[in-house]
C-alpha cells in the first residue's frame, strides 16, 4: 500500500538553524525544502549529526529556525510565539523519543490518561492501547514492561490525542531488531488506521522500505528523496 500526495500538511522553503557553541557556529540545517503530505509515512534517514533531530524539533514546534520558511497548514512556525508553540504542539503534535519518558508510577492506562484528560478529541486510553496490542497490559507499571512494550505504551500515549502529525526521533534506537520492529508495526498501524501524518527519523536505513517516502539528510541538506511503490511490512524488516 501506498499513499498518493494529497494536500501539503508541513511546508518549508530555505529553513536553516544554526546554533552557536561557544564562538563556534554549527551550522545543523542549511537549507531545507521540504514538503510533507497529509497521512504519509516518511522515513527520515541520515548520519548521526546531519540534522534529523533538529528538524524534526522545528516540525514539532520544540525549536524555531534561524532563517527559512516552516509552515503547518496555514500556521507559521518560523514566528509563532511560544504560547502559540505550546497550543500547536498540544492541539496536534504527538511525539515518540528513543527513551519511552514514561511516568514510572503510573500505569500504562495512567500514563495515556496524563494525555487524554487534557486533549480535545481523544481516543479512549483503552483504544489507544489496544491499537498498539498492549490492552492487557493497561495496569502494568512502567518497570513491569520490557522496552519495546514501555515504546508502545509511549506510542499509545502519543496517538491517544489522536495527533495531525507523529513524530518519532529514533524510536526503535535503543531496542533490538526484533522488539523494534513490534514498535514499527504499532507505529505504521497507527497511522494506516487513524491517517496522522508519520514522520520517522533514523540512522538505520532497514526501516526505509516500509515509508511511503524516504528523505535523505546529510550535512544539514536533503541529500537524496525516494517513494517506496509499496509499503514493506515491519515484519518483514530487520537490522
Ligand atoms: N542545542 C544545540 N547546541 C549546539 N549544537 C547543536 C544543538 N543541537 C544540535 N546541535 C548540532 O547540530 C548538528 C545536527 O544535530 P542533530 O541532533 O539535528 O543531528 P541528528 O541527525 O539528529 O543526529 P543523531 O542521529 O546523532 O541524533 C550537530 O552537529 C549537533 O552537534
Amino acid at each position: 500500500m501506498s499513499t498518493t500526495p494529497g494536500t501539503p500538511v508541513f511546508h518549508t522553503s530555505g529553513l536553516t538553524k544554526t546554533y552557536l557553541q561557544g564562538e563556534v557556529e554549527v551550522h545543523a540545517l542549511r537549507g531545507i525544502n521540504l514538503d510533507l503530505y497529509s497521512g504519509e509515512l516518511v522515513v527520515m534517514l541520515g548520519a548521526s549529526g546531519s540534522g534529523k533531530s533538529t528538524l524534526l524539533n522545528i516540525l514539532g514546534g520544540l525549536d524555531v529556525p534561524t532563517s527559512g520558511e516552516v509552515t503547518y497548514l496555514d500556521t507559521d512556525l518560523a514566528g509563532a510565539s511560544d504560547k502559540e508553540l505550546t497550543q500547536y504542539r498540544r492541539d496536534y503534535v504527538g511525539f515518540v523519543f528513543q527513551f519511552y519518558n514514561l511516568i514510572p508510577s503510573l500505569t500504562a492506562r495512567e500514563n495515556v490518561i496524563a494525555v487524554t484528560e487534557i486533549a480535545r478529541n481523544p481516543m479512549t486510553p483503552e483504544a489507544a492501547l489496544a491499537l498498539v496490542g498492549l490492552d492487557s497490559r493497561a495496569d502494568h507499571f512502567p518497570a513491569q514492561l520490557s522496552g519495546g512494550e514501555q515504546q508502545r505504551v509511549a506510542i499509545a500515549r502519543a496517538i491517544a490525542k489522536q495527533p495531525n502529525v507523529l513524530l518519532c526521533d529514533e524510536p526503535t534506537g535503543a531496542l533490538d531488531s526484533a522488539t523494534g520492529v513490534r514498535v514499527l508495526e504499532a507505529l505504521e498501524k497507527a497511522n494506516r488506521e487513524t491517517g496522522t501524518t508519520t514522520v520517522i527519523i533514523t540512522h538505520n536505513a532497514s526501516i526505509a522500505n516500509m515509508a511511503d517516502r524516504v528523505i535523505t539528510l546529510s550535512d544539514g541538506l536533503i541529500s537524496g528523496e525516494h517513494r517506496n511503490a509499496t509499503r514493506q511490512a515491519p515484519h518483514t524488516l530487520s537490522w
